[in-house]
């Protein structure tokens, strides 16, 4: 078999790996990792050796021939603010990633391991639409406070990819169309794409919107400014409260939406309480996106692991129907739309972008 493309996706608790060749899925797994084993390390960097001998386990098991690799492709982390797109992986790139200058997030592996295996291989390595992807429009970089940007950061890569696939659909293209797209996961990400551009996103990661199953999501700033004071916080533990220990895990101390929804099933007011409010919160972004795009809305899309859960579905759907028909794609598309990304290359309907050379739109003020 040849032109085969190593799709590399790290997770908090996972890394996804699979190969593809001629549009064809060869093989995926999904490599789980428990919290003991991922508590060993320091940081996510120092994770690096570890995925990648378990990465190299499963290329080893498919037999696969250097020669016949033509690319690989990692998820790409948080990297300064770039366009939407497919980047070749640069030194620049890994140091970045690498140092967490921009933020410390599992999918900065994706870049850097992509970047390894091609240097073993001697072929490209690509990111495609990482969780950086800023297409903002000027007005929503705006925060209300002098010297605080608002930062673009969301599941890009999914949003962007399930968008495509039910407009295709439904006859309709991404290029063409506005859809407000939720990803509904550990974290949640929110966005308004308007004709083919993500312009603005509601960004869990830095604490903006609905809480998540491990996120606080926005928080009232004074009592949470005196939280901080009273508890001694540093800015590690700030950024960890906020994604990792908020949300549905501070309130009931789990995050399996599997088990919670269960729990409402058989009759738990409190657990239903509580994914009530994650609900309502998520129907509230939602309206606010749908204002960034003056009501002119074809699709609400849910997606992400918790849309498949027919009662977070059916809260949601409620409150938000009225704006424009809701599509559900449950799960994810990740591992197909970071080998689309490669493809689009190969076939030379998009030109690999390089990451020092990418620009932003900003508004020009003095
Ligand atoms: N069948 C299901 N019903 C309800 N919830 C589900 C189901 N399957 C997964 N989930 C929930 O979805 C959440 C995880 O979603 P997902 O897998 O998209 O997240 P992730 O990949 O870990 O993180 P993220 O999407 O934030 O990058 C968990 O809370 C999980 O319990
Ligand atoms: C995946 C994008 C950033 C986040 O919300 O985790």
């Amino acid at each position: 078999m040849e032109d085969i493309v190593i799709v590399i996706n790290p997770g908090s608790t996972s890394t996804k790996v699979a190969c593809f060749s001629n549009g064809a899925l060869l093989a995926d797994e999904t490599i789980r990792h428990t919290t003991d084993e991922i508590s060993k390390f320091e940081g996510i960097a120092e994770q690096l050796t570890y995925r990648k001998e378990m990465i190299n386990r499963f290329i080893e098991k498919q037999n696969i021939k250097p020669k016949d690799v033509q690319a690989v492709v990692g998820r790409g982390g948080l990297l300064r603010p770039i366009p939407g797109g497919t980047y070749l992986v640069d030194e620049t790139m890994v140091e970045d990633l690498k140092s967490a200058k921009y933020g410390s997030h599992a999918s900065n592996l994706g870049g850097v391991l992509a970047y390894e295996f091609s240097k073993k291989y001697g072929i490209p390595a690509y990111i495609v639409d990482p969780v950086v992807v800023d297409e903002f429009h000027p007005l929503a970089r705006l925060s209300g406070l002098k010297g605080i940007e608002r930062r673009s950061v969301g599941h890009a890569l999914n949003q962007k990819a399930v968008g495509r696939k039910i407009l295709a659909d439904n006859g309709k293209e991404y290029e063409k169309s506005n859809i407000i797209v939720a990803h509904l996961g550990g974290g949640i990400s929110i966005g308004a794409h308007q004709k083919g551009e993500m312009v603005d996103v509601v960004n869990g990661l830095d604490g903006e919107g609905p809480y998540s199953p491990e996120r606080t999501g926005s928080l009232p700033l004074i009592d949470f400014a005196a939280y901080i004071q009273t508890e001694d916080m540093t800015i590690k533990e700030v950024k960890s409260l906020i994604a990792g220990k908020g949300g549905i895990k501070s309130y009931l101390n789990e995050i399996d939406l599997r088990i919670i929804t269960e729990q409402i099933e058989n009759g738990d007011k409190k657990a239903q309480y509580y994914i009530d409010g994650m609900c309502y919160q998520i129907s509230k972004s939602i309206g606010e996106m749908a204002t960034v795009l003056a009501g002119k809305v074809d699709y609400i899309i849910l997606t992400g692991g918790a849309s498949y859960s027919e009662y977070i579905v059916n809260q949601i759907k409620k409150n938000t129907e009225w704006i424009a028909p809701v599509e559900v794609y449950a799960g994810e598309m990740e591992m197909s739309a970071l080998y689309q990304g490669a493809v689009r290359i190969f076939e030379g309907k998009e030109k690999a972008r390089d990451y020092k050379e990418a620009k932003i739109r900003k508004a020009e003020v003095n």
